[in-house]
């Protein structure tokens, strides 16, 4: 039998770019790339055995896993794929596919709309949130709220050195929300401006740390000093298995390109620089975690993770 990597599709290479360029990115958006991108796989697969066709898609799993490290609903996604992967025939394999690939999207929105519900119900009318980088699940929680007729407010932090709060600032100004942008070292000025800051996670770990865009520790530690609340919105699809075992969770270190340019970098004498893309948030930092089963205190998190999860967790792409 030939290499099943070498039957992964240029659509699937081109998606796995894509993620790792961050042209898609966001934990959820992440994990709808990464399921649809399976489902093609075996739809284009030629593949004439379920045997052949599974191994053809743990390799299509294995490209789009080495892509990003951090935001655990890629690795979810790919795992919740590939165990419904069953069936006597390759084409029952492939209706397998399809079928738990639409499930799953289903599951993606319906997560992200029942906790929007549960984190609008801690915003009330005339509220302030102060918002970091850009998170799907946190504007959920913005849009429920605005849909029940309550007037916001929000100071969005631009988020260096990808800018995704401008993303953020545009999305939120749609919804009608009147929207304030600030340098990211601006934040504690604002804080006590604002009733909430409200931001995503890309994981949590079992111990209630929230693992979210570089930057949210700092503010987390800067709104308990001023007293504002800090709410993480996470669907349960960024709560990270392999921590319940003892395993960290690895932290992206990405390009120095995105942070200085070569002309630049040379005119200040060729510094080392890093650029890491998330940072973690210990739990005594955080005031809750909404999730579209409800709200948690961060400490508590563990046992929704046990329940969902058991003690272990399998990676079915690795042959
Ligand atoms: O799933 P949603 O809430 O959309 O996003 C969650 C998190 O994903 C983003 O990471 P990146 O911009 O992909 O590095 C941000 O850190 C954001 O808080």
């Amino acid at each position: 039998m030939d290499d099943p990597e070498s039957r992964v599709t240029e659509e699937v290479r081109q998606t796995a770019d894509a993620i790792g360029r961050m042209e898609i990115r966001g934990a959820a958006t992440i994990a709808d790339a990464a399921a649809r991108a399976l489902r093609d796989q075996a739809e284009a697969s030629a593949a004439e055995t379920p045997d052949a066709l599974r191994a053809e898609l743990r390799a299509a799993a294995r490209v789009l896993h080495d892509t990003r490290p951090t935001a655990v609903s890629l690795p979810n996604a790919l795992r919740y794929v590939l165990l419904n992967a069953d069936g006597t025939t390759a084409e029952d394999v492939r209706a397998a596919v399809a079928t738990s690939v639409a499930e799953f999207r289903d599951r993606l929105e319906n997560a992200q709309s029942d906790l929007g519900r549960v984190g609008a119900n801690r915003l009330r009318d005339g509220d302030t949130v102060m918002t970091h980088c850009h998170s799907t699940d946190v504007l959920a929680c913005v849009e429920a709220a605005v849909e029940q007729g309550k007037e916001l407010s929000a100071i969005v932090k631009e988020t260096r050195p990808r800018m995704q709060g401008h993303i953020t600032a545009r999305e939120l100004d749609e919804m009608g929300v009147d929207v304030t942008l600030i340098v990211d070292s601006a934040a504690r000025r604002y804080l006590n401006d604002v009733n909430h800051v409200l931001v995503g996670a890309d994981s949590i770990a079992a111990d209630g740390s929230v693992i979210n865009k570089i930057g949210t520790s700092g503010l987390a530690v800067n709104a308990r000093d001023r007293g504002t609340p800090i709410v993480c919105a996470a669907q349960t699809i960024k709560l990270h298995p392999d921590t319940l075992t003892g395993h960290t969770v690895d932290i992206e270190m990405r390009d120095e390109s995105e942070v200085i340019d070569d002309e630049t970098a040379a005119d200040i004498g060729d510094p080392t620089v890093l650029n890491p893309a998330f940072d973690v948030t210990p739990p005594r930092y955080v005031d809750a975690i909404v999730t579209e089963r409800g709200q948690y205190p961060p400490e508590s998190i563990v046992t929704l993770m046990r329940e969902l999860f058991g003690e272990a967790t399998v990676e079915p792409w690795v042959e």
